[in-house]
């Protein structure tokens, strides 16, 4: 008798690579989330965490290497990007509009009937109130940024890919997005998010993946990566010597991942 085929998990993405020019942005990375899964991609400033989100929504081509999200192989266009919800260099907004004017034309952008599913609730995170009116060239950053966060989870989305959504929140924004996201994870979503704030984080992330030069340095269940080296009280600690170049991957945190994305 075979054995049962492994479920497929929501993101995955094998041998992925992309270079710009002499950059080699990302270098055969491969790691999987699955549902339920907060994951955490981290790594220094030009470590390739964009470059490997952009690939993941089809806004990049990868070099070699697969992107799959639900098992569907990812390209720009490509039908499983509408179970997505994306926060990647941000939209292009239209300054003279409002707000809820540029999320009605991000919407029709999908072809799709106005109101978006998850509106109300988006926009509760937001908090834009009486300003989602106004036009968007007076909003301030962290303004601009949720109202881009509104545009991501409008569309209840099962999947969120998100690069740095905490950017320009204040800390009663972030614990919103927080709690938001930790629901949305509970009710069977998965979450691939970017930070550098480590500590916030280690509040909410369940996986990590750590690139460094493009490469996947660590990989893993959160509480197992930090349990691998006790001496380790925090995420950044770990993450510290993951990315000065003394840390050595290890198969045992690989295999936990690949187990806990299944
Ligand atoms: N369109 C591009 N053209 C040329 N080089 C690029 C391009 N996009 C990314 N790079 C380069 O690829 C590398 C990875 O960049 P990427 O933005 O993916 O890193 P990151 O981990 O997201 O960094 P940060 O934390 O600063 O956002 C960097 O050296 C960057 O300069």
């Amino acid at each position: 008798m075979s054995a049962p085929a492994a479920p497929t998990a929501t993101i995955r993405v094998d041998g992925l690579s992309k270079r710009y020019g002499r950059q080699q942005a990302v270098d055969r990375l491969t790691f999987a989330a699955g549902t339920g899964q907060i994951c955490a991609l981290l790594g220094p400033n030009g470590a390739g965490k964009t470059s490997t989100m952009r690939m993941l929504v089809g806004l990049s081509t990868p070099d070699s290497g697969t992107a799959h999200i639900a098992g569907e192989p990812v390209s720009l266009g490509a039908a499983v990007l509408r179970r997505v919800g994306v926060l990647i260099d941000g939209p292009a907004f239209v300054p003279h509009l409002n707000g809820t004017d540029n999320l009605k034309l991000l919407w029709a952008a999908a072809r799709r009937t106005w109101p978006p599913p998850g509106l109300r609730d988006a926009l509760d995170l937001a908090g834009l109130g009486a300003a989602i009116d106004r036009k968007v060239k007076g909003y301030s950053m962290g303004m601009k940024q949720r109202l881009m966060l509104a545009q991501a989870l409008m569309r209840l989305p099962d999947v969120l890919i998100l690069d740095e959504p905490a950017n320009g929140l204040d800390p009663a924004e972030i614990r919103a997005l927080r709690e938001h996201l930790a629901a949305l994870a509970k009710a069977g979503a998965t979450v691939l998010i970017s930070s550098h704030q480590l500590a916030e984080v280690q509040q909410v992330a369940t996986h990590i993946v750590v690139m460094n030069r493009g490469r996947r340095v660590s990989s893993g269940p959160l509480a197992d990566v930090l349990a691998a080296n006790p001496a380790h009280r925090s995420l950044e600690d770990a993450y510290l010597a993951m990315t000065d170049g003394r840390h050595q991957p290890t198969d045992a945190m690989t295999e936990g991942h690949r187990d806990a994305a299944r």
